[in-house]
Formats: structure tokens, C-alpha cells, sequence
């Protein structure tokens, strides 16, 4: 699907949270050349996005830019924002690393993005176990395409835990999940700005990681969700600028609830910082407009 007029952007709100994807430039390249029945837009330019840039009359935001979306049927399903859709240049990966992160955070990242699955030069995909999450700061906008009804969510809006500029400063963290079994694992160092207790993380920012672990496994699930509950106990201090695991795993699904539960170690497991049990409820994305 090209997002590329109102009734497409209609169809992708509605699709929100069932399993819809939104393709990288290659991948759309790659899409259009195989499976579009009608030559796409003049417009569509994946090399230079400010090319196709493109009127977006019924909100009122300007400089909408089309994109490709990918509907798929599983049960475990990607959600993949393009923040690009607002940018001529690819955002950056804030889960890759960078030059504030330890050597023990270096590590633990390798150990996890080994086994993770990988393309070779021959374009095929070698299975890995384990699947890094990319991380961007800030979420595309969601319209409505209702009459009357749509609403943009601001633009300068950014991800709560991708926010300070500094390198090393606050949440430096990455996430992996595991395919098969519904577990994800996030090597997380906390930097000064986090601070609490003196030298150690303060218990927000330890709650706001659970949250936003527990949050991305559960929306990787089951698409559009909100957290509805956690319960958190804090067992023993996090140093800061040490480097502790986040296990997050799926306990049980009931209709639209996740239960999700959730331990902070240090990176050798040994020692239990924190431990949490999460309940989050899959949302139509009108839930988040307020229809
Ligand atoms: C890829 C990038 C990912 C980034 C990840 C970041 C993740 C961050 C996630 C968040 O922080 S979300 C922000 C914090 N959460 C909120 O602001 C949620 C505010 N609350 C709500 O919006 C609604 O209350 C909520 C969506 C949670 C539920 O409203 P609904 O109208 O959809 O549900 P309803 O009240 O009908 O309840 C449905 C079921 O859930 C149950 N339920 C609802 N809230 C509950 C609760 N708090 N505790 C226990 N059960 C609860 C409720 O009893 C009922 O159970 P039964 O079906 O068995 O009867």
C-alpha cells in the first residue's frame, strides 16, 4: 500500500495495530518493482524523499511525504516507525552503539547482536534466534482520516527516554527480542542525569525503563497497546553508570490484555535490582485520539 492520498492514509489508521509495517526505502523499491500492479506515482522517489513530498489537505499539516506500508498476517509483528516520514534524511538508530557506552555495555550488545539474524551479501537473511529493535526518537502522526475527526499529534513530540542530547548522559540502552519464545532482553546504562539516591538511578527512571521495555515487547505482540498497570518492587540500588539486563517476558494473553513480568539484574544475572509485573491493554488507535 503507498500512502499517498487520504483514502490510503484512512486504510493505514485502520490497519494500525494489525500487523502493518512500514517499509524501509529499499524495501519499498524493492516492493514496487515486484507487486505493484500500476506504475506508482511520479512522485515516489525513495533516493530523494523531498521529491515526494507531497499535500496533505485534510489536516492541516503540510509535507506529508508517501510511504509504504506492509501488512502482515502474524502473530508476532513488527512495528517499525519511519520517523523519516517527516525527515529528507534517515533518522538516527539509537540503539546502535556509540562512544559513551562501556565496554561491558559494548559486550553484552555484541553477545545479543551476534545472534541475531543477519543478511548476507547474496541478499538472503540467516536465521538468528534473537532480533535487535531499532529505536528512534520520535513517532510518526497518526490521523484519523474521519471527517472532520482527524487530529495530528505534535510534531515536536520526542520518545521521553531518547530525549537528552548528551551521549551517556541518560538512557543509553538497547533492546533485543527473542522470536520465539516472547522474551526480550534490554542491556540498559544509566548515566549522571538519572541520578536519585546519591550515585545511584532514581526509581522513575528505573520505572520508566520497565515501562518502556515491557511497553515495546507488548507492542511487538500485539500492536497499539497502553499500559494499564505496573507493580514494581525495588529489591537493590542500580549504580550509575553501571550496566544492568531488563528481562522482560509474556506471562499470558487474555483477549486484549498482556500480562507481561519483568526483572533488572546485573549483567551477570547474579544480583536482582527490581522486578515488575505489567498489564497492558491493546487500543484502537481512535483510543489515542480521544473518539
Ligand atoms: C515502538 C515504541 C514503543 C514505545 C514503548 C513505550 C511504552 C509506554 C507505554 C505507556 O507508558 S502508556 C502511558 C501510560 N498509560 C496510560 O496513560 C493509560 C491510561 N489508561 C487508559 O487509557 C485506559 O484506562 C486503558 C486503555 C488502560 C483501559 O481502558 P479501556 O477502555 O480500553 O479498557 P476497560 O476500562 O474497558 O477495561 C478492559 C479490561 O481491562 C481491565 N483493566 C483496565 N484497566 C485496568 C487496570 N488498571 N488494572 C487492571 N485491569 C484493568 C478491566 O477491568 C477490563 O477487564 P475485563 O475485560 O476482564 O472486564
Amino acid at each position: 500500500m503507498l500512502l499517498c492520498c487520504r483514502a490510503c492514509r484512512t486504510m493505514f489508521s485502520r490497519l494500525w495495530g494489525r500487523g502493518v509495517r512500514l517499509l524501509s526505502a529499499p524495501e519499498a523499491t524493492a516492493a514496487t518493482a515486484f507487486q505493484s500492479p500500476t506504475p506508482l506515482p511520479p512522485t515516489w522517489n525513495p533516493d530523494n524523499r523531498q521529491d515526494h513530498t507531497i499535500p496533505f489537505p485534510f489536516s492541516g499539516a503540510s509535507g506529508m511525504r508517501a510511504v509504504m506500508v506492509e501488512v502482515i498476517p502474524l502473530n508476532i509483528r513488527p512495528f517499525t516507525m519511519a520517523p523519516w516520514l517527516f525527515s529528507s534524511s534517515q533518522p538516527r538508530d539509537y540503539s546502535l552503539p556509540n562512544s559513551s557506552w562501556s565496554s561491558e555495555m559494548q559486550k553484552l550488545y555484541e553477545h545479543y547482536n551476534n545472534m541475531c539474524e543477519v543478511d548476507t551479501e547474496g541478499g538472503n537473511k540467516v536465521k538468528g534466534a534473537w532480533r535487535r529493535l531499532p529505536s528512534y526518537n520520535s513517532c510518526l502522526e497518526y490521523v484519523t482520516g474521519g471527517q472532520g475527526g482527524s487530529k495530528v499529534l505534535q510534531q515536536e513530540a520526542r520518545l521521553f527516554t531518547r530525549n537528552i542530547e548528551e551521549q551517556g548522559a541518560g538512557f543509553e540502552y538497547v533492546v533485543f527480542m527473542k522470536k520465539h519464545e516472547k522474551t526480550c532482553i534490554c542491556v540498559f546504562q544509566p548515566g549522571h542525569l538519572l541520578e536519585g539516591p546519591p550515585g545511584y538511578v532514581h526509581g522513575g527512571a528505573i520505572a520508566t525503563m520497565i515501562d518502556s521495555v515491557t511497553g515495546t515487547h507488548a507492542t511487538y505482540l500485539s500492536g497499539l497497546i497502553m499500559t494499564a498497570n505496573l507493580t514494581i518492587n525495588y529489591r537493590s540500588p542500580i549504580p550509575l553508570g553501571s550496566v544492568v539486563l531488563v528481562h522482560s517476558s509474556l506471562d499470558k494473553v487474555e483477549g486484549r490484555k498482556a500480562f507481561i513480568s519483568c526483572q533488572v539484574t546485573s549483567s551477570d544475572g547474579s544480583k536482582l535490582h527490581t522486578e515488575a509485573t505489567g498489564l497492558f491493554l491493546k487500543v484502537d488507535v481512535r483510543h489515542l485520539l480521544g473518539a
